[in-house]
């Protein structure tokens, strides 16, 4: 059997956010407001230095500036709340983010408490977190907002849908439950995780599928239901090279697949934009 899925391009798609976004950007400066993203990364992790690389091409395609502070791996928790401290201080730095994971001895909860809320672009300040669990507007997490925008643009019905997300974490997993749960979304989710019996049992019930569990090929063909949308989330390295959460027969038997690469990661990269963009608009109009 061959591919049937319909693919959820996250690469196009973030394409076309990016053309949007730009204009936007220009009619802010036209009204005297520059936009400016910082990014804090932390060591030589190869995957973080490249997406801090790419969120950085992102902006000067779309023309926000844009800010790096690159620190050691052997940075200590003091050096890294300074350069948090310097950005909330930068009033060109309009938006921020700390490129996750940190390495380990840093206590990243605490470095994310750091971080002035009015310039958390990647949603992840508690106050913002804290915003989404009582649904007031704040920026969203970039992967579960990257999501949403993804099924919305290729029509994945998400009114009643069953979703089962695997994966507890903070940047996908935890606020995906809380954003596909609003009365504007209207899904039913179910989380699974580590301590989940059968996790065959939920996917085979489920329309949507988000695998962000970190274990490569978790998610295969017989896990399934026909016709049901599975987003690739997941980032794991096998022999150096990239692999997803979910195997490749299972475009034979799903209506929608978003790849890994090319899905979800684009569109993550776009909403970080779209955050920064958004909470400059707002400023302006305040
Ligand atoms: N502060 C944050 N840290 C991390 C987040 C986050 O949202 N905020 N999410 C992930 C990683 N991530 C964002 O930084 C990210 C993942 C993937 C991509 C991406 O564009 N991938 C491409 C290309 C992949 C490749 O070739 O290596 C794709 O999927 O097509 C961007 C950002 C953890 N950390």
């Amino acid at each position: 059997m061959g591919v049937t899925a319909r693919i959820l391009d996250g690469k196009a798609t973030a394409a076309e956010i990016r053309a949007d976004l730009k204009t936007r950007v220009a009619a802010l400066r036209e009204r005297g407001v520059e936009v400016g993203l910082g990014t804090v990364l932390v060591g030589d992790d190869p995957g973080s230095r490249s997406y801090v690389g790419m969120k950085h091409r992102d902006c000067a395609e779309v023309g926000i500036r844009s800010i790096r502070r690159d620190l050691p791996a052997d940075s200590t928790q003091e050096q890294v709340e300074r350069a948090v401290a310097e950005l909330n201080d930068d009033p060109a730095c309009t938006g921020y983010i700390v490129q996750l994971p940190l390495p380990a001895g840093l206590d990243e909860q605490r470095v994310l408490e750091r971080i002035d809320p009015a310039k958390d672009a990647d949603g992840l300040h508690p106050i913002s977190l804290g915003r989404l669990v009582l649904m007031q507007p704040g920026p969203l997490p970039c992967t579960p907002k990257g999501i949403v925008a993804l099924l919305r643009r290729f029509d994945v019905p998400l009114r009643g849908a069953e979703v089962v997300v695997v994966g507890r974490g903070i940047t996908v997993g935890r606020p995906l439950g809380l954003l596909l749960t609003r009365r504007s979304e209207n899904a039913t989710v179910t989380l699974c995780h580590t301590g989940t019996k059968d996790l065959a049992a939920h996917t085979r019930d489920a329309d949507i599928i988000v695998a962000a569990a970190g274990v490569p090929g978790l998610i295969t063909a017989d896990m399934v239901k026909p016709g049901a949308a599975v987003l690739d989330v997941g980032v794991s390295r096998v022999d150096g090279r990239l692999a997803g959460d979910v195997a490749l027969d299972v475009a034979e038997v799903a209506g929608w697949v978003a790849p890994n690469p090319g899905g979800v990661g684009p569109m993550t990269r776009a909403m970080l934009l779209a955050n920064v963009v958004e909470s400059a608009e707002a400023a302006a109009s305040a």
